[in-house]
């Protein structure tokens, strides 16, 4: 705010600012100092104020005409002296004015500064503006509008200034007309000079006298004009203080109402500035935690995807190195099967290897119990040595020979070898570890058949076929479990397999489905076959189970042996009376182009029974009979195999038949020869391990053991 303070003495101070918000209080000061001023005008003319009469204009006017007539008075009683009292009054009359002008001069100087002041105030509020438009620029409406207003101002500014500049120039001809008043008063000053002058001169003459009276007329008709044209002026002056003072109480007003409501709304601005600016640091807080946050979880993310990298060049390499490995892998697989086989050859293509089972307690329901005919040791008629490959048969000298003996004479010693001689204390794992070989050609692509031959009760169901859980599992459930085995590992290098299984009998040369209904159809034909483009053999109606698990196949041949037919005879009540033929083709291949084919057949023959040592008679007779001739037939395929013979008799049995698509060429066979240590069938062992001995000498695919072989006779 800024004030005008009264003016002591005529001093004029300069105006104070009061620190109000926007507010101009020009009040009533320089009303105060004009009349102030004038009044002290009219003091220096108080001493001729009570005396003039009648006077109607201005005191001041009034004052002039009483001291002109206290002039004129005093030149009627003494002309000389009356004449310089009236100058006297006239030059202070006039002189009075000068010092009112004077100070309507200072009033509108002051009024100038004043004005120069509010502009500088209004500049500032301006230049304050500008920095408020700075700082809420977001604001723009209102910002507009603030500049509308501060535009509306500086528009009512320039009017002010525009009549403070006219009022300034009436002030200025006013002051033209006051120095032109003067130079008149001092031209008459010095006309009034030369009229005291000549008046003197009149006075010593006294010639004069009327001359000066003349004059004297002449200098009140010339007060009386100036103090018509000071009163004239006074008024104007007044009239002019008055418009100023008006005109400054409506700039004091507008502009305390403006600036007041400048401020307001700079008040409100800044306030929203201010909540805009808290946000403004809470978003930009935010923003910096955000970018924190996004800047830790970008170097997570780059960490990560330096982490990926190096995993995925980990990966390529590894990659790279499991593909050489593998192929190493195949390479290695390839020459494993190899020297596999080699090893099988050198080992021979058919092998023979000899069990002998336990002896066992007559409630076994065999019949060999201790003290029974012919039980005469634990290891029964045998005698085992070259560490595990040959068997001596021993003939018991007991007693004198006799029909139940089968004629033999009272003491013998038959000496067999053969690759692998088992006695009774053998358990199944031992067993199969001799077997798994075998086994694993299968699973390389071989043709592979392993037969259990021996006579009934010998042992060949429980060498082949036992389901019993844990160390008596046979051959097949455990051939089952290496081949899974096999299959599993080779999955990890991209291999596939798919086995097929089916089970069948052959009995009284007639072919069983073992896996078909128990109760099946007698008019359904099981006929062998044989497919000279696949060199393979299939039997019409047959069932073939694709097999996915250890489970599928426990399934399959518990089923299988449910269905198998079993007939009592004299040597073993529950014996098979039938071949019975599992077999499991086995199909692989990699996602390198590689494949493999193999076939396992696993035979367990009917019991071979001399006919006249079982008392068999009738049915069981023929029976008898046809298991014979169809053993006696696998005896001359095999033979005529090792010999290379032109014609190879397969047509000679169904098994026989069947079974050509693995034998011979560089497939593999296994033939148990499993005896009953018991010396009651001490006649049916010799006839065995004969038989096997025979086959032993036999080696398909190559040049025989031992020549040519014939297993007849
Ligand atoms: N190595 C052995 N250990 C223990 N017991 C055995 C062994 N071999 C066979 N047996 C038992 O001897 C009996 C006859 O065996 P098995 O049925 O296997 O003879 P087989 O030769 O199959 O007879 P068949 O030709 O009449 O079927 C069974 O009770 C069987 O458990």
């Amino acid at each position: 705010m800024v004030s005008l303070t009264a003016i002591n003495g005529g001093a004029v101070e300069p105006p104070l600012d009061d620190g109000s918000p926007g507010g101009v209080s020009a009040s009533s000061v320089d009303d105060a100092l004009v009349d102030e001023a004038l009044d002290d005008a009219d003091l220096h003319l108080g001493g001729t104020k009570s005396s003039t009469a009648g006077g109607s204009g201005s005191s001041s006017a009034a004052a002039a005409a009483a001291a002109a007539a206290a002039v004129a008075g005093a030149t009627a009683a003494a002309a000389p002296p009356g004449g310089v009292l009236r100058r006297e009054v006239t030059l202070h009359v006039l002189e009075t004015v000068n010092s009112r002008v004077e100070n309507i001069g200072s009033i509108i100087l002051l009024l100038r500064k004043q004005l120069s002041r509010l502009k500088d105030a209004l500049e500032r509020e301006t230049l304050s503006r500008v920095a408020s438009d700075a700082l809420v620029e977001r604001h723009s409406d209102k910002i507009a509008s603030l500049r509308r207003q501060r535009r509306g101002l500086r528009q009512k500014v320039v009017e002010e200034a525009s009549r403070a500049d006219s009022l300034a120039d009436r002030v200025s001809s006013v002051l033209a007309e006051r120095d032109r008043l003067i130079g008149e008063v001092r031209t008459a000053q010095a006309a009034h000079a030369a009229s005291a002058a000549a008046a003197a001169e009149a006075a010593a003459t006294s010639s004069v006298s009327a001359a000066s009276a003349a004059e004297e007329a002449r200098a009140e008709e010339l007060v009386r004009e100036l103090e018509s044209t000071k009163a004239a002026r006074d008024g104007e002056v007044a009239a002019l203080l008055r418009e100023m003072a008006s005109v400054k109480g409506e700039m004091a007003t507008e502009s305390s109402r403006a600036l007041a409501a400048a401020t307001e709304q700079v008040r409100a601005v800044t306030a929203q500035r201010d909540s805009a600016v808290a946000e403004a640091e809470a978003a930009t807080a935010r923003v910096s935690e955000l970018e924190s946050g996004n800047n830790r979880q970008v170097l997570a993310v780059a960490d990560l995807e330096r982490k990926v990298r190096t995993l995925q060049d980990q990966l390529g390499s590894n990659n790279h190195e499991m593909t050489s490995l593998r192929r190493q892998s195949l390479d290695d697989e390839v020459e494993r099967r190899r020297l596999h086989n080699q090893v099988q050859e050198l080992k021979g293509n058919i092998r023979v290897y000899c069990r002998v089972r336990p002896l066992l307690l007559k409630g076994a329901g065999v019949g060999d119990a201790a003290g029974g005919a012919g039980a005469t040791s634990a290891s029964g008629v045998f005698k085992y040595h070259s560490r595990g490959r040959g068997i001596d048969a021993v003939k018991p000298g007991d007693g004198p020979a006799t029909s139940a003996t089968g004629g033999l004479p009272p003491v013998g010693k038959w000496s067999f070898a053969f690759d692998r001689v088992f006695d009774g204390s053998a358990s199944q794992g031992d067993v199969f570890a001799e077997v798994s070989e075998m086994v694993q050609s299968a699973l390389d692509g071989f043709r592979v058949c392993i037969f259990a031959y021996g006579q009934s009760g010998s042992g060949k169901t429980h060498t082949m076929l036992s389901s019993a859980n844990g160390d008596e599992l046979g051959v097949i459930p455990r051939a089952v479990s290496q081949i899974f085995d096999h299959t599993e590992r080779m999955a990890a290098d991209g291999w596939k397999f798919e086995l097929k299984a089916s089970f069948m009998e052959v009995y009284n040369e007639q072919v069983r489905d073992l896996l078909g209904a128990a109760d099946e159809d007698p008019n359904v034909k099981y006929d062998v076959k044989f497919d000279a483009a696949t060199k393979l053999c299939w039997v019409t109606n047959l069932t073939t189970a694709t097999v996915n698990s250890r489970e599928e196949v426990d399934n399959v041949i518990q089923t299988s042996l449910n269905n198998r037919s079993t007939a009592s005879t004299r040597s073993n009540e529950r014996s098979s009376r039938s071949h019975c033929v599992f077999r499991l083709h086995i199909a692989g291949a990699n996602n390198h182009g590689g494949n493999v084919s193999g076939l396992l057949n696993l035979i367990d023959l009917a019991g071979s029974e001399r006919v006249k040592v079982s008392g068999a008679a009738g049915a069981r007779m023929r029976e008898a009979q046809a298991i014979n001739k169809s053993l006696s037939a696998l005896g001359d395929v095999i033979a005529a195999l090792a010999n290379k013979d032109k014609h190879i008799p397969f047509r000679n049995s169904k098994l026989t038949y069947f079974l050509q698509d693995s034998l011979g060429g560089d497939s593999k066979t296994l033939m148990f020869v499993n005896l009953s240590p018991s010396s009651a069938h001490f006649s049916e062992s010799l006839c065995s391990l004969r038989f096997a001995q025979k086959v032993n000498a036999c080696e398909i695919g190559r040049a025989g053991k031992s020549g040519r072989v014939s297993l007849g006779g």
